[in-house]
């Protein structure tokens, strides 16, 4: 297939590109490198826009002959949503509509979404399945949630096909160690305990050692982002008009702060000094993905299913790129 990967010189979507080139599909990745990295991009292949270029994002599907997309592109800092929630809405809203106008007008009526587990905000259980309700606590995940409302409304009206991946942590990095996650600024919790390793931060400091969890820290399900790559695969594979697929992207295991710090120390030897703070506003205890579902639709589930090896693949990138690509100013 011709793929359009939006945001594919970012973290989720260099893995999903990378894939794509080894599965021997066409892809053109579409990026304006505001997080991205053209290191991050497979050579040749990066088309610099924004999404909200309607003009531009038109004569890419139509010169490239594009038969779905991959969309990636967003901004995903929870805690900036909330202190700028106008910034959030025009990216990840109205940038998604402007591509889903620019695929309407192009004939593109194929679309894999990164959706999140944000969207389900404070969930009444864990394990979550896609059935609980969607009630998200913070702008980034109301704007996923509009955009997986209106996925479902063009594919009613215009004969579309859609997968709506509700992705939990991503974490860890490409087994040959070449692409990894470079955020700046970061907020991730396993790159910045591996910066502490690194000797580029004193200390890595837990938000919160009291909530309702077995040893008081937050709990979330890590899964790995070949793992993501492996399942945006398959969803575009079963896209057809009038496919509607919301799923899950998680192992089904949660791990808590403390046990992914333990899992750190095990992996680089280093002591990784920590201290504990308030819990971060907006952060639910625990958030843990149910992934029959995607189990079910796609025959996928994940392959790391423990937090020890997907740390070691992020260590490995970390180790070899302690500037990440090394392209800041
Ligand atoms: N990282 C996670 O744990 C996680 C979890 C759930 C969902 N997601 C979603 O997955 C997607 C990828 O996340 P990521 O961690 O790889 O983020 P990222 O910031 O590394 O990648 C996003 C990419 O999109 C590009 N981009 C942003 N706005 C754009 C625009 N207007 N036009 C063109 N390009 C633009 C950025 O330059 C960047 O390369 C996002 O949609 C995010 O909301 C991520
Ligand atoms: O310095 C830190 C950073 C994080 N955490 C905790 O570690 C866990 C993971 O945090 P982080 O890595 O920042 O991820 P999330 O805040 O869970 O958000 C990520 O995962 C979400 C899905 O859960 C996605 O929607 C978001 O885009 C993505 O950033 C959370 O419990 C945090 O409270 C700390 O204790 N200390």
């Amino acid at each position: 297939m011709n793929v359009l990967v939006t945001g594919g010189a970012g973290y989720v979507g260099s893995h999903a590109a990378k894939l794509l080139a080894r599965e021997g599909h066409e892809l053109w990745i579409y990026d304006n490198l505001v997080f991205g990295h053209r290191g991050a991009a497979p050579a040749g292949r990066l088309i610099e826009g924004d999404l909200l270029d309607f003009d531009k994002l038109a004569g890419v599907l139509r010169e490239k002959e594009i038969d779905a997309v991959m969309h990636f592109a967003a901004f995903a800092y929870v805690g900036e949503s909330v202190t700028d929630p106008a910034k959030y809405y025009r990216n990840n809203v109205l940038g998604t509509l402007s591509l889903m106008e620019a695929m309407r007008a192009t004939g593109v009526s194929k679309i894999v979404f990164s959706s999140t587990c944000a969207t389900y905000g404070e969930p009444d259980s864990v394990p979550i399945r896609e059935t609980q309700p969607q009630r998200p606590i913070n702008p980034y995940g109301f704007t996923k949630l509009v955009i997986e409302h209106a996925l479902a409304d063009y594919t009613r009206a215009y004969g579309w096909g859609y997968a709506a991946l509700r992705y939990f942590n991503a974490a860890g990095a490409s087994a040959d160690g070449d692409i990894g996650e470079d955020h700046d600024p970061e907020t991730h919790l396993i790159p910045l305990i591996l910066q502490v390793a690194l000797g580029q931060r004193e200390k890595v400091t837990i938000f919160g050692d009291r909530l309702p969890t077995p040893d008081g820290t937050c709990i979330r399900d890590y899964i790995h982002v070949d793992d993501l790559a492996t399942a945006h695969l398959a969803a575009l594979g079963k896209l057809e008009k009038g496919t509607e697929l919301k799923l899950n992207l998680g192992t089904g295991r949660g791990t808590s702060v403390r046990e992914v710090i333990d899992a750190c120390r095990e992996v680089t030897g280093h002591p990784i000094p920590a201290d504990v703070a308030g819990p971060r506003a907006g952060d639910p205890p625990s958030l843990v993905a149910d992934p029959s579902s995607a189990l079910q639709a796609l025959g996928w589930k994940a392959k790391f299913t423990e937090i020890r090896p997907i740390v070691e693949s992020a260590w490995k990138w970390h180790k070899a790129h302690p500037k990440g690509y090394g392209d800041r100013g």
